[in-house]
């Protein structure tokens, strides 16, 4: 992972991972951000102030115009999340229909919010990857999927080395075997093992896998967990959506619950979290 910068962002201007709107932070009004920005020993990978997202209006009952503001979906007041090799991942908790999908692509900066502001604070350029509960697989064999991440990276290095990589990540996933098979005939679990292959093998500095069990048994459960550990070791700060307990939420040193529209979080030791 790329260290913290000490520059407040390295989010490019116009780029949508900074979905800025409405409240920055030196507006922030919470008294928990007051605390925040009063500890400057803590170097947060990612900061949250007064982030919201707020469904589109609906059409009014009767027919007639549509509301003037949207539903709130959920509210983050402040947040400031600083991951370490040793802290695990972060479970994203919540009922169905909570808004953890949602709030993964917010953070993702595939979706902007309706409200609010979030910083990843990290040289990268680009260091969220955001992973689909079902996730896109291109249409050729299992190791075709792998050569094309080990193309396209930013930093892809020689031949040789992209075939290292692919060979290690057919390795890392268990499916060598299946190098050859095109990747759309693999099983659920399997498909779930590619994607999750295809996206560590760039070292993403940050992770977010949306259900990532959905589709697991159990002892495939407690495998990702397993990858997932040795991931945070290697410096990847991961969230992950699931809105059951399992394997993933045990290994978990963190956990945020989705609850009445708003993020509450439960900081454990070696993951410095802070909410207001
Ligand atoms: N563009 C939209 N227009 C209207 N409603 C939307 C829109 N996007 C999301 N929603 C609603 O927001 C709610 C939250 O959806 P989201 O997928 O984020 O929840 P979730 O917690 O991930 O759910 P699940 O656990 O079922 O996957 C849902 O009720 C969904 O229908």
């Amino acid at each position: 992972m790329s260290p913290p910068s000490s520059s407040s962002s390295s989010v490019p201007p116009g780029d949508p991972s900074c979905p800025v709107t409405g409240t920055g932070f030196a507006q922030a009004s919470s008294s928990a951000a007051q605390a925040l920005a009063a500890d400057a020993s803590v170097a947060p990978l990612l900061r949250v102030r007064g982030l919201e997202y707020r469904l589109p209006p609906a059409a009014q009952a009767s027919g007639e115009g549509v509301e003037a503001q949207g539903r709130l979906l959920w509210h983050v007041a402040a947040l400031d999340w600083a991951p370490t090799p040793a802290s695990g991942w972060v479970h994203l908790k919540g009922d169905n229909g909570s808004g953890k999908t949602t709030l993964l692509r917010v953070l993702a900066g595939m979706q902007p919010a309706t409200g609010g502001k979030l910083e990843w604070q990290t040289r990268d350029a680009h260091p969220v990857r955001y992973l689909h509960q079902q996730p896109y697989l291109f249409d050729t064999s299992v190791a075709g999927n792998l050569v094309l991440a080990a193309r396209w990276q930013p930093d892809s290095g020689s031949a040789g080395q992209q075939r290292d990589q692919v060979e290690e990540m057919l390795r890392w996933s268990g499916l060598s075997d299946q190098a050859r098979q095109p990747a759309r005939s693999l099983s659920g679990g399997e498909r779930a093992r590619l994607a999750l292959a295809r996206a560590w093998l760039s070292r993403p500095p940050v992770l977010l896998l949306d259900e990532p069990a959905a589709n697991l048994d159990q002892a495939a459960v407690e495998q990702l967990a397993l990858r997932l550990e040795q991931m945070c070791q290697q410096g990847c700060a991961v969230i992950l959506s699931s809105h059951q307990d399992n394997a993933l939420s045990q290994g978990s040193s963190a956990r945020w619950t989705l609850s009445a529209a708003s993020l509450h979080t439960e900081p454990t030791a070696g993951s410095v979290v802070f909410m207001g």
